[in-house]
């Protein structure tokens, strides 16, 4: 087996102790730190037997668990202002869905990065998420009043006009004055410098956005652990709390987010859970009936589950390395499939166990291995937490998922250059895909990073990157990160479309399975593409006089389907947008759009390529046959 780059090297010798992983910063009490928590310092949550006793039963807050959208908690009062501190891929899309729903509610999104808030304030915004802007428009704009027709309904409806109730600014201070919650969204990266560098979660935001709300929140706010941290977390930012503000209580609350990246949007309006952890109190418990309200907005109670803060900050790290478990299981099989030589095909195996009903399908997708900023570093995260407490056959058993996909990406270039006759010099390469995964323009931790360095090492003539959702100085930064020699640097090349791409190129490596890349040469071989965001799902239940924002959706979508036309605001209530400055530099020439989006025409590519035409087909995207049927030589993965 090769050596092991990367995350694993950098990995922890099991040996490491508890007493001497943490070195808490200057200003920070010891107990403070998150990883610290199998130390043994009080819990805060009690074991949920202590929740059944009957004095707690007995002032336990109503929890209805009926399939109903009411609130969960009628004696809880609702919260009026609330705060997301962290502008990024989970703040600003959980704020601005919250907000929709909630047109009562004042949401306030606050960041320190002035170029990220003012991208939220435009047309333009930071994240590319289907929906997202009409989303965003919606409640950071309002709307007009409108008179609406409900197909299948007799006459009209007035539909009055909203006021704006989601504001995104670098007034962090301000914002956190007036909340009565407060949800920290910030980056928790893996470690990158000193002990448990390269393994332990860097809460170091976490720690400065707590003292910032420990200095300026009202008495009583409810403080929301909405990123993904290491259990204990929510105690350490109990611990920041007391000692800013002995004199008051605050309630901690963890409530991990789910949304993947591309379909954010459809997750947050449509969530398979809502996951929300306090502690076993009454008062713990009416911090979370009031979070609860806020989602019951438009997520059924029963999909709201309540446990103590320890089990969800564990649950969230445990569903992400167990997704992961799945794609290293069917990589791990893919390279059997590879070697037996038998015809074995791995996407014909996740077919048949996927049909299994204890299995299910989704997450079963061979490929070059999984990317982005979450799995890897919450995989490490879990792990260091098994190391932490002696348990080191439990985090080796953790780590094996990440060592089978560091094998797996290494497997592939080993392949490449292999068919390549052991040498890319004077060949020109060609990239289509650099985001971490499709339907995003997030390049955080994309494989294609890590096999575009291993590319490069074999000084190819040149390496031509295209990626359909990717801005080029996006892909060319996450390049610079990686540390390539400037005469390594000189043979990249960004491509503003596949054409450029694949000319003249000897090989096409596809690493992420846009759905242009399968092809329109080979259309009815390639696989259905994706559906369109639906935001809404189903009958309409209001009569008129009391539509929530998830009955107008229904109403749009119906009327989309009768007019036969998929518009972002079929009835018109959106307000117009702001014009963008002259030049802006984020409005793309008609033509480079049209480019990007364009499907890949292989007849087209077969024309254009230098021999030998490989097509390393890192996510099976393409039908091998067909492409084989035009002259390439094709090698997809567990094939
Ligand atoms: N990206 C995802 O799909 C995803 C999904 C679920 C959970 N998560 C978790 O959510 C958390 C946030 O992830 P992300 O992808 O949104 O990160 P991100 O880097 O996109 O956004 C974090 C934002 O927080 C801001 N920030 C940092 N410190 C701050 C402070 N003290 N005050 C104000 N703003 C501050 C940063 O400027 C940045 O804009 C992480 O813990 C991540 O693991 C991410
Ligand atoms: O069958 C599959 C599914 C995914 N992938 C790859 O896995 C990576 C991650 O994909 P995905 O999980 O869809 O995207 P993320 O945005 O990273 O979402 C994950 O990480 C988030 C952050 O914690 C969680 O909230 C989500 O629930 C969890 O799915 C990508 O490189 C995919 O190409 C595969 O290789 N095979």
């Amino acid at each position: 087996m090769p050596s092991l780059t990367g995350a694993l090297a950098r990995s922890f010798p099991s040996s490491l102790s508890m007493a001497s992983t943490v070195s808490p910063g200057a200003s920070t009490p010891s107990s403070w730190t998150a990883n610290h928590w199998a130390r043994g310092t009080p819990d805060t949550s009690p074991p949920s037997s202590r929740s059944q006793s009957p004095e707690l039963k007995s002032k336990r807050v109503e929890v209805s668990t009926g399939e109903s959208r009411s609130s969960g908690s009628q004696n809880v009062e609702p919260v009026k202002n609330i705060c997301f501190v962290g502008a990024g891929f989970v703040g600003g899309p959980t704020a601005a869905v919250i907000a929709f729903h909630n047109p009562q509610l004042i949401v306030n999104v606050v960041d320190l990065n002035e170029q990220r808030i003012a991208a939220w304030n435009s047309s333009h915004l930071p994240i590319h998420e289907n929906g997202l802007l009409k989303v965003v428009r919606t409640a950071r704009d309002g709307t007009r009043d409108t008179t609406v027709s409900v197909p299948g309904r007799r006459g009209s409806f007035e539909l009055k006009a909203r006021q704006p109730n989601l504001v995104f600014s670098t007034n962090v201070i301000a914002a956190i004055q007036e909340a009565e919650m407060v949800f920290i969204c910030v980056n928790t990266p893996t470690k990158m410098h000193g002990i448990g560098a390269g393994s332990m979660a860097d809460v170091s935001a976490i720690e400065s956005a707590t003292r910032t709300v420990a200095k300026h929140a009202k008495e009583g706010t409810i403080i929301v652990e909405k990123s993904t941290v290491p259990c204990g977390t929510a105690r350490m930012i109990q611990d920041i709390l007391r000692y800013h503000r002995p004199e008051t209580t605050f309630e901690v609350l963890s409530n991990p987010e789910f949304l993947a990246e591309g379909t954010a949007v459809d997750n947050l309006m449509h969530p398979d859970r809502i996951l929300i952890g306090s502690a076993q109190t009454l008062s713990g418990l009416k911090a979370a009936a009031a979070l609860k309200q806020v989602y019951g907005a438009w997520v059924p109670d029963a999909r709201l589950i309540t446990v103590n803060t320890f089990s969800s900050e564990l649950a969230k790290l445990v569903a992400n390395t167990m997704l992961a478990q799945r794609i290293s299981s069917m990589n791990a099989v893919s390279a059997m499939c590879e070697e037996l030589g038998l015809g074995a095909d791995v996407e014909d195996v996740s077919l048949a166990i996927g049909k299994d009903t204890r299995v299910g399908p989704k997450f079963l997708q061979a490929g070059v291995g999984f990317g982005g900023s979450c799995f890897e570093k919450d995989i490490l995260n879990l792990a260091y937490l098994a190391r932490e407490m002696h348990l080191d056959v439990v985090a080796d058993y953790w780590l094996g998922i990440l060592k089978i996909n560091e094998y797996q990406r290494e497997r592939y270039v080993r392949n490449v250059v292999r068919e390549l006759n052991g040498s890319c010099r004077g060949k020109k390469v060609s990239v289509l895909g650099f985001a971490f995964k499709d339907e995003t323009n997030d390049t955080r931790n994309s494989i294609a990073v890590h096999i575009i360095k291993d590319l490069a090492d074999e000084m190819p003539r040149e390496i031509a990157i295209f990626d359909p959702g990717c801005a080029a100085n996006e892909i060319l930064e996450e390049i610079e990160k990686i540390g390539l020699r400037a005469d390594q640097m000189e043979r990249i090349k960004i491509c503003t479309s596949w054409r450029q791409s694949v000319a003249d190129a000897a090989a096409v490596c596809i690493l992420t399975p846009w759905k242009q890349f399968r092809g329109c040469g080979v259309g009815h071989q390639a696989k259905a593409s994706k559906k369109g965001t639906s935001l809404g799902d189903g009958k309409v239940e209001s009569n008129g006089d009391n539509w929530t924002e998830m009955d107008i959706l229904k109403i749009e979508d119906s009327v989309n389907q009768e007019s036969q036309i998929v518009s972002e605001d079929p009835l018109g209530r959106l307000r117009p947008l702001a014009p963008c400055p002259e030049g802006c530099s984020h409005c793309k020439p008609a033509e480079d759009a049209a480019a990007a989006g364009e499907t890949v025409d292989w007849v087209e590519v077969a024309g254009m390529m230098n021999e030998p035409r490989w097509v390393f087909d890192g996510r099976n995207v393409v039908d091998p046959l067909e492409l084989q049927g035009l002259g390439f030589r094709v090698r997809g993965i567990g094939r």
